[in-house]
């Protein structure tokens, strides 16, 4: 039986239609039990849940309905020595006995088809629209820009899911985010998607699904949509969306673990349902133009504190909320940065062009165009990590490597690196860095240091100017 809130406002929507297709069944209380298509499962995230599995002696309901990854804790370099003992290796060890122990598939740092879990999914057409995903991860968000339902859980939720491929959910309310006009020149998605953080805020989407829709997210390439939904959890919204359209199929076809033959016609004529109904009801509705957008830096400590990379390090004082005032002063402390002071004089010491966000193909080609021919600042430390293997080797077919290696950056092995800190990449105290990836917390890259997020074209040309600097000078 259909809960009340299922029947309601919303029912039309995308994200509605891909819902009720996997309930299993509804309760009282207003959840619901969801069929889980597809599981991605990392080493930071699955110990416990292993673990709590093998305590019950349970065995897992559909094993080849996951797929495993160590992306998080594995070295960027040097990966034909044995992994120094630690933490880190422990958990790739981990992940691999326990892949093998419980029958899934998994994939070695060595394989050609290893990467960050948000950037293979896509790869390996294991991510499909329709689907109803999940990963111990936040940004599982990322897939949403397919058309399926992906979510992050936590650890007890990946239990259920190996035990039962079903997960007891509570419906979100719908939001829908419409973007039109055009990128300007020098502008990225990932200027877009900080601004509007900056915008609705860094729980401007909490309780809320959120819907990307108009003319400016039809035109985006695939890796420009993955972008964009990446960042929905920035903005506290655990799912985003885009409605698979002739990109999405272009992008899938023939990916090998995406239907093929008959099934992919047969599949494709399902996909081609999923969309929102003309007269479907949102929640909350957004509306942003795109046109007059700069490229964008952040300057404090999370996601919503960004501004254009014309404008100033903004000033705690003009600020008549308390809380807020309070928060940006902790902000500006731990960043080093003084209010007033130009955006562009701020001098940096790390360049980081990688992560789930920002580490595919075509980031690492735009990012490769700025520096082509040019040098890094003798004082910057730059690196490049390629979000996977395909896309490294890729990248290297085209001599991106080699544009790279020329101006001083280093060029690494896939995995997430430097966007958390948790294998061997990380900032020293006080170091302050460029960065491609999603989240500037403190300590986020390494304890005390302090993350500038911003697009790869922006961290490229910061690289070369020692300091951030608009890419639109860089062109
Ligand atoms: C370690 C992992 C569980 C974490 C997440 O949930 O997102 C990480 O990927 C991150 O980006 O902070
Ligand atoms: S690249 Fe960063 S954001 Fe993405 S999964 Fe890894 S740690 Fe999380």
């Amino acid at each position: 039986m259909q809960t009340e809130l299922a029947m309601g406002q919303g029912a039309g929507t995308l994200y509605d239609k891909i819902w009720d297709s996997h309930v299993v069944r509804s309760y009282a209380d207003g959840t619901d039990l969801l069929y889980i298509d597809r599981h991605l499962v990392q080493e930071v995230s699955s110990p416990q849940a292993f673990a709590g599995l093998q305590a019950r002696g349970l065995p897992l309901r559909r094993p080849d309905a996951h797929l495993a990854v160590a992306d998080h804790a594995v070295p960027t370099l040097h990966r034909d020595r044995p992994l120094r003992e630690g933490l880190a290796a422990r958990q790739v060890a981990r992940l691999q006995q326990n892949a093998r122990h419980f029958g899934i598939p998994y994939i070695p740092m060595h394989d050609r088809r290893h990467g960050i879990v948000h950037v293979i999914g896509p790869e390996l057409g294991f991510t499909l629209p329709g689907a109803t995903l999940v990963c111990g991860d936040s940004h599982t968000c990322t897939h949403g820009a397919f058309g399926a339902l992906a979510f992050g859980i936590g650890a007890s939720e990946c239990e259920s899911v190996f035990a039962t491929q079903t997960l007891r959910q509570r419906r979100q309310k719908r939001m829908r985010i419409r973007l039109t006009g055009s990128l300007p020149r020098g502008v990225t998605v990932k200027d877009v998607v900080l601004a509007l953080i900056a915008r609705i805020g860094i729980a401007g989407g909490a309780g809320h699904t959120i819907e990307y829709a108009g003319p400016a997210v039809e035109a985006l390439s695939m890796e420009g949509r993955m972008t964009l939904c990446n960042m929905a959890i920035e903005a506290g919204s655990r799912v985003a969306l885009i409605a698979p359209d002739e990109r999405t199929l272009d992008w899938l076809r023939g990916r090998p673990l995406a239907p093929q033959g008959d099934r992919w016609a047969a599949a494709v004529a399902d996909w081609r349902r999923l969309r929102s109904d003309p007269d479907a009801a949102f929640d909350r509705e957004v509306d942003m133009d795109i046109s007059d957008l700069a490229p964008q830096v952040s300057w404090g400590t999370t996601p919503e504190d960004c501004a254009p990379v014309t404008g100033h390090v903004p000033d705690p004082a003009a600020v008549s909320d308390p809380v807020r005032r309070r928060r940006m002063e902790q902000s500006l402390a731990y960043m080093g940065l003084v209010p007033g002071t130009p955006l562009r004089d701020i001098r940096i010491d790390r360049v980081f062009i990688g992560s789930c966000t920002n580490a595919r193909l075509e980031d690492l080609r735009r990012a490769a165009q700025v520096v082509r021919g040019r040098r890094a600042a003798p004082h910057v430390r730059a690196i490049v990590v390629p979000g996977s293997a395909a896309v490294r080797l890729a990248a290297e077919a085209e001599g991106i490597d080699h544009v790279f290696r020329e101006a001083g950056f280093e060029w690494r092995d896939s995995g997430c690196s430097m966007c958390v800190a948790m294998n061997d990449d990380r900032l020293a105290e006080g170091e302050r860095c460029a960065s491609t990836s999603n989240r500037n917390f403190e300590g986020r890259q390494g304890k005390g240091g302090r993350t500038h997020l911003m697009s790869p074209e922006m961290a490229a040309a910061a690289a070369l100017a020692g300091r951030l600097t608009d890419v639109r000078d860089w062109a």
